[in-house]
C-alpha cells in the first residue's frame, strides 16, 4: 500500500538552508552516503557473526553507478537494509533530527570556515545535489522491500518495492546545476579523495585486466584480458594492521599509495597504535626535509574509521610534526567544532601529547639502535627536531638524549658529550663554557680556521631557527653561551685571564683608534684597538653575537626575538691588532696621506674576506690595488 506523509513542520526550512550553508562543500554528500552504506555493511557482518542475522554473506561490496541519461547517481550496498518501520524511524525522524542538529551547530560556527567539510550531515546531504532522492531498501529480516521517495519538500511517499536481495540503493536525481556529479572523472576524483581506504570494497564501473599469457602462446600473441570490477579502494590499508605484520617494504609501499606523486622515499616511519584512553591508529613518516619551510602539498591526512576527513591536522598534531607525512585515524577526534575549541578539548590534548611522546621515543630508539645511521639522517630531520625542542617543553626534555650537535670536522655530539669535550678548553674566566659555532663555514672560513688552530671545537649550526634554539639552550642549561666564530677576534671569543702585552700604550691606542675612525668614516663600524698575538690578522671585522642573533631571531619569527632589532642596520666591530707589524707601520708613518691609504686598503681587505665589499667600493678597491702594484 502506498502512503504519503509529511516529515516535520520545521523541515520546510531545512533544504534551502542545507543548500545555502553548504554551498562550497557539496561534494561531501558522496562521502556521507558511502559512509552510511559502509556502516550498513559492517553492521550486517557483525550480526551474522554473532548469529543474529541468518544470512549467507558473500564478498560484500558497495557500488557507485552513474546513469547519464536518467541523470541519476546510485549508491548500492548489500548491508542490513531497512524495514518500512525503520525507514519511518531512521529516515523520517532520526536522519532529519540529525540534519536539524547539524544546522543548529553550524550556525554558531559559520565564521570558522574550513570546518564545514568535517560535519557528518548524514543522509540529508543528498539534497545538496539532488532534486529528488529515492531509497529502495530491503531488510535482512524477512520483510518486504520498500521504496521511499522525497523531492526535497517536506512530503515523502513510501510504497512497496520489488527488490529481492537485502541491502539499500540510494538514487539521487541530480539537479541541473549539479551535473558535474554525473561525470565519471569527478566521481573518481571524489572516491579517491574520501574513500580510498574505506573498509568495504567500492566498485565504480569495470576495468580491463591483463592476464598472464598461456604457456603455449606465441611471441606475437596479445596477452589475454578480462573485464573485472573496478574497485577504487584498498579496504585494508597498512595503518589498520599490526606493526608486527608489516615489513619495511610494506610501509614504503603504503607511502607510495598515500602520495602517488611523491618520488622521494621517506626516511623512517612511526606506527601509532593506542586504544586507551582514546582510540588512535596511524603511520607517520619523516620525509627528507630541506631548508625551506614552505607549506607542503603532501600533508598528514586525518581519517575517522578509514573515512578521509581532512589534511588540515592543525590543533590535533603538534605544530612541529605537521611537517611530517602520513595518516592518523581516530574516531575520538571531535570534528563538528571550531578549531579553537578543538585545541582546548581534553581528548585532543591527550592525542597531541601521545603523538609527541611516540615520535620522541622512536627517535630515541633509532639513535640507540644505530647511531651512525641516525647521524647520517640528522641533516634531513634536524629542522623537525629543533623546532620541536623549541615549541614543546616535553619534547625538549626527551630530545636532550638524541639531539645532535655536529662539528665542522664531521663529529656529532649529544649535548652531554659536547660539554664534556669542550669544558676543559672552552671555559672562560667567568666559568662559562663557550660553545663556538659557524652558520656558514665558507663565508666564515678564516674565523673557523683561527678557532680550530687554537684547539677549539666549532659546531656547524645552519638551520634557519637555530638562533632561537641557542637562546633556549642558554636559558635552560647552566653556564653556557653560544658564540659565532666571527663574533669577536679569537682571543676575545673565549676570554681567559692571560692578557697580551701591548706594543702601544693606552694613549697611543686611543689616538690610533681616532685616526682609523676618522679615515673610514662609517657609522656602522666601531673601531677597537686590541693587543693580540702578532700572528693574528692586523684588521678583523666581527659582528657582536647579541645584536646579530636578535636580528636573526626576528627575521625567522616566533617568540624570543626582541622587538625592534629587525629594523636596525647591521653593526660591526673593526678590531685592530696593535701588535701587528702593519699597524706599527701605520702608527709610525709620518705622512697623513700614506696613513690614510694604508688604512683604507687594509680595511677593504678585511671587508673583502667577510664578503662585505660590494658595488662601487669593490670597484674602487680593485682599481686602487692595480695602482699599488704597477
Ligand atoms: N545505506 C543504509 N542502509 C541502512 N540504513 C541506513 C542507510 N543509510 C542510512 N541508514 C539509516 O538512517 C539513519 C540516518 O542516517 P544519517 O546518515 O542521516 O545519520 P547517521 O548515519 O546516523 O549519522 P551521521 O550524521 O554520522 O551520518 C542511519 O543511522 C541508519 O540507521
Amino acid at each position: 500500500m502506498s502512503q504519503k506523509g509529511t516529515i516535520n513542520v520545521a523541515v520546510e526550512n531545512i533544504f534551502p538552508l542545507i543548500k545555502k550553508f553548504l554551498y562550497s562543500d557539496h561534494e561531501i554528500f558522496l562521502r556521507e552516503l558511502i559512509s552510511n552504506a559502509t556502516d550498513a555493511t559492517l553492521k550486517l557482518q557483525h550480526l551474522a557473526r554473532i548469529g543474529e542475522a541468518k544470512v549467507e554473506l558473500g564478498e560484500q561490496q558497495i557500488e557507485v553507478k552513474i546513469d547519464k541519461e536518467a541523470k541519476t547517481l546510485h549508491i548500492i550496498d548489500q548491508g542490513l537494509g531497512m524495514t518500512e518501520d525503520e525507514v519511518q524511524k531512521y529516515i523520517n525522524e532520526v536522519a532529519f533530527s540529525g540534519a536539524e542538529e547539524f544546522l543548529e551547530k553550524y550556525k554558531d560556527t559559520a565564521k570558522d570556515s574550513g570546518i564545514i567539510g568535517h560535519f557528518g550531515l548524514g543522509f540529508y546531504s543528498a539534497f545538496m545535489v539532488a532534486d529528488k532522492v529515492d531509497i529502495i531498501t530491503k531488510s535482512f529480516k524477512d520483510e518486504p522491500a520498500v521504496h521511499w521517495s522525497c523531492d526535497g519538500s517536506p512530503n515523502y511517499t513510501i510504497e512497496p518495492a520489488d527488490k529481492t536481495d537485502f541491502g539499500t540503493e540510494i538514487v539521487l536525481h541530480i539537479s541541473d546545476d549539479e551535473l558535474e556529479f554525473l561525470e565519471e572523472s569527478r566521481i573518481t576524483e571524489l572516491l579517491n579523495k574520501y574513500n580510498k581506504f574505506m573498509p568495504v570494497p567500492i566498485k565504480f564501473g569495470m576495468k580491463t585486466e591483463t592476464l598472464p599469457k598461456p604457456d603455449d602462446a606465441k611471441e606475437e600473441d596479445p596477452a589475454p584480458t578480462q573485464e573485472v570490477d573496478n574497485i577504487i579502494n584498498n579496504p585494508n590499508p597498512a595503518w589498520t594492521k599490526q606493526p608486527a605484520d608489516l615489513e619495511d617494504q610494506d610501509y614504503k609501499n603504503f607511502y607510495r599509495e598515500l602520495y602517488p606523486m611523491q618520488f622521494e622515499e621517506p626516511l623512517f616511519n612511526i606506527h601509532l597504535n593506542v586504544d586507551y584512553p582514546f582510540n588512535l591508529t596511524g603511520i607517520l613518516y619523516f620525509p627528507k626535509m630541506t631548508q625551506d619551510l614552505n607549506v607542503q602539498k603532501d600533508r598528514i591526512q586525518l581519517y575517522q574509521n578509514q573515512v578521509y576527513v581532512t589534511d588540515n591536522v592543525e590543533g590535533i598534531v603538534p605544530e612541529f610534526l605537521t611537517m611530517l607525512r602520513g595518516v592518523i585515524d581516530s574516531p575520538d577526534i571531535p570534528l563538528n567544532v571550531s578549531r579553537s575549541y578543538l585545541q582546548a578539548d581534553g581528548a585532543v590534548k591527550k592525542i597531541s601529547s601521545y603523538i609527541t611522546r611516540k615520535v620522541a621515543d622512536k627517535l630515541k630508539s633509532l639513535f640507540n639502535e644505530d647511531r651512525a645511521a641516525f647521524e647520517e639522517k640528522w641533516n634531513d630531520i634536524k629542522i623537525v627536531i629543533e623546532y620541536g625542542m623549541l615549541s614543546e617543553e616535553k619534547f625538549f626534555e626527551k630530545a636532550d638524549k638524541f639531539a645532535l650537535y655536529p662539528t665542522v670536522n664531521g663529529s656529532y655530539y649529544t649535548w652531554d658529550e659536547l660539554i664534556e669535550k669542550i669544558k676543559p678548553t672552552q671555559t672562560d674566566k667567568d666559568d662559562k663554557t663557550v660553545v663556538l659555532y659557524t652558520s656558514n663555514r665558507e663565508a666564515q672560513h678564516s674565523y673557523v680556521n683561527a678557532a680550530s688552530d687554537k684547539g677549539y671545537e666549532v659546531l656547524l649550526l645552519d638551520s634557519p631557527i637555530v638562533s632561537h634554539l641557542m637562546q633556549k639552550l642558554e636559558s635552560s642549561k647552566e653556564n653556557v653561551s653560544f658564540v659565532r666564530v666571527d663574533a669577536d677576534h679569537i682571543d676575545n671569543l673565549i676570554k681567559k685571564d692571560e692578557d697580551q702585552i701591548s706594543k702601544l700604550s693606552d694613549e697611543e691606542k686611543e689616538s690610533l683608534q681616532k685616526t682609523i675612525t676618522d679615515t673610514i668614516s662609517d657609522a656602522s663600524y666601531t673601531v677597537q684597538v686590541e693587543a693580540m698575538s702578532s700572528d693574528s690578522a692586523p684588521f678583523i671585522i666581527t659582528q657582536p653575537e647579541f645584536m646579530r642573533r636578535m636580528k636573526e631571531m626576528q627575521a625567522t619569527g616566533g617568540g624570543g626575538g626582541m622587538m625592534g632589532f629587525g629594523n636596525m642596520p647591521d653593526m660591526y666591530n673593526l678590531v685592530v691588532n696593535a701588535n701587528h707589524d702593519l699597524i706599527q707601520e701605520i702608527f709610525n708613518s709620518k705622512s697623513d696621506e700614506k696613513k690614510a691609504s694604508l688604512i683604507k686598503q687594509s680595511v677593504d681587505l678585511a671587508k673583502l674576506s667577510q664578503g662585505l665589499l660590494k658595488g662601487e667600493a669593490l670597484t674602487d678597491f680593485v682599481k686602487r690595488s692595480y695602482d699599488l702594484i704597477k
